[in-house]
Parts: C-alpha cells; structure tokens; sequence
C-alpha cells in the first residue's frame, strides 16, 4: 500500500515517505523487546503515530530555533518533526528528552540511520539543563498542569508549547487555569475527533 500524510499545506516528498517507511521498519523490530509504543497501535503506525504527530508540525510550521520534545518514547512527536524538519525546516534543531535507556537508544538508532540531526537527552527533564526551547512538544507525558510546569523548566520567553490532549482536555485546562496563567489555542486534532491539540504561548504562575 503506498502510504502518505494527508495534511492540508503539507505536501511530503517520497524521500519523507522513504524515511518513514524505514523508521516503521525500526519500530516494528524494536518493539516485541522495549514496549515502545502499544502492541495493537503496530498496526497502525502511519494514523496513530506518523498522523499524529505530523499534524503539531503542520501546525506549527516551524522554520529555525530548538525545538524541544519531551518523554519521547518511541519518538513521538519527537522524531516525526525531525523527519519533516529535514525537508521543511533544516534550520530547525530537536532535542528528545528520554529517561529510559532503552528508548533512548532506540532514538538514537533511528536518528542515525535515517540521518536525522537529533540530539538525544537520556535523562529525566527535571534533570535536564535548561533547554530555553523556542518550540515545546509532549505527547501522552502527564496532566496539562504538570506539562506547564516542563514550561517553566525548559521553554523560552516568548516561545510556544504543543500539547495533544484527549477527549478530557477541557478539564484539563480548567484544573491546570487554577494555577497556571497562560493562553491557549486549541486545534482539533485530525486522528481524533475528541482530541485536541493545544497551542499554549505565556505560562507563569497565577
Ligand atoms: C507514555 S510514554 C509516551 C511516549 C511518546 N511521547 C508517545 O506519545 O508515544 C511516556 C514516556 O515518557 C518518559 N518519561 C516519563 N517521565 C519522564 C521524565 N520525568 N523525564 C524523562 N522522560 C520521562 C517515559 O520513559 C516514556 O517513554
């Protein structure tokens, strides 16, 4: 089956599908021994992880500074705006934050073998230095309300934070308001009708 993204104003080369296609190879073989991302989703990879996380790109539209993606995992969104940064924004610069040794390897693979200029922090994001990250990623990671405190650690002034949220984000928000103050842009996600991604800009404390 030939795959694509299908994301409005994100027109991908085949090289971007190639490299895509090589990173599902990666996944794929990795994942029976580190559980990177849940089995049943293998079966899915190009909607509920290459989609998903295209869409905050599509977004965003990045063209240079640091991006920032926290609790990586398997690489998402992490290394799927990498490899569109490759062909849309080489000026643009990922830094994967990952704690578990493993799935930090697993970034590092990939990063390598499709030629991706990643740097991979193996390190808790509490422990990390200071990134001041122009860009701000975290998918599946923690409560909205924890993700701003990640803000304060590791976004600079003036810099944007991307966040997919499920169907609860609006709770989530109203919980995270009573201690945070920030504004917020929600995108409907295009994987899920109920998700949402949120586009937050200004955090500081109430
Ligand atoms: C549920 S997974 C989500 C992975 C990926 N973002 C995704 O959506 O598929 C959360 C990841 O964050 C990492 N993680 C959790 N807390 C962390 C911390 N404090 N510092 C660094 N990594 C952390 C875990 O090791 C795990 O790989």
């Amino acid at each position: 089956m030939a795959h694509d993204l299908r994301l409005p104003g994100l027109d991908v080369s085949r090289e971007t599908i190639a490299r895509l296609e090589q990173y599902e190879a990666l996944l794929k073989k990795w994942n029976p021994a580190i559980n990177l991302v849940s089995a049943p989703t293998l079966a899915q990879v190009w909607d509920r992880h290459f989609l998903d996380s295209a869409q905050i790109f599509a977004i965003a539209r990045p063209k240079s500074g640091l991006w920032a993606d926290l609790g990586s995992g398997g690489g998402f969104p992490g290394l799927v705006l990498a490899v569109l940064a490759k062909e849309f924004a080489p000026d643009l610069k990922l830094t994967l934050v990952e704690s578990d040794h493993r799935k930090s390897a697993f970034l590092m693979t990939v990063a390598r073998e499709l030629g991706l200029s990643v740097q991979v922090i193996a390190k808790r994001i509490e422990a990390a230095p200071a990134l001041a990250a122009e860009y701000l990623s975290a998918r599946a990671l923690a409560s909205l309300e924890a993700l701003l405190g990640f803000c304060e650690l590791h976004l600079a002034p003036g810099g944007t934070a991307y966040f997919p949220k499920g169907a609860q984000w609006k709770e989530e928000l109203s919980a995270a308001q009573k201690i945070w103050s920030f504004d917020c842009k929600a995108h409907p996600s295009v994987t899920d009708s109920e998700a949402a991604i949120l586009e937050i800009t200004g955090v500081r404390r109430v």
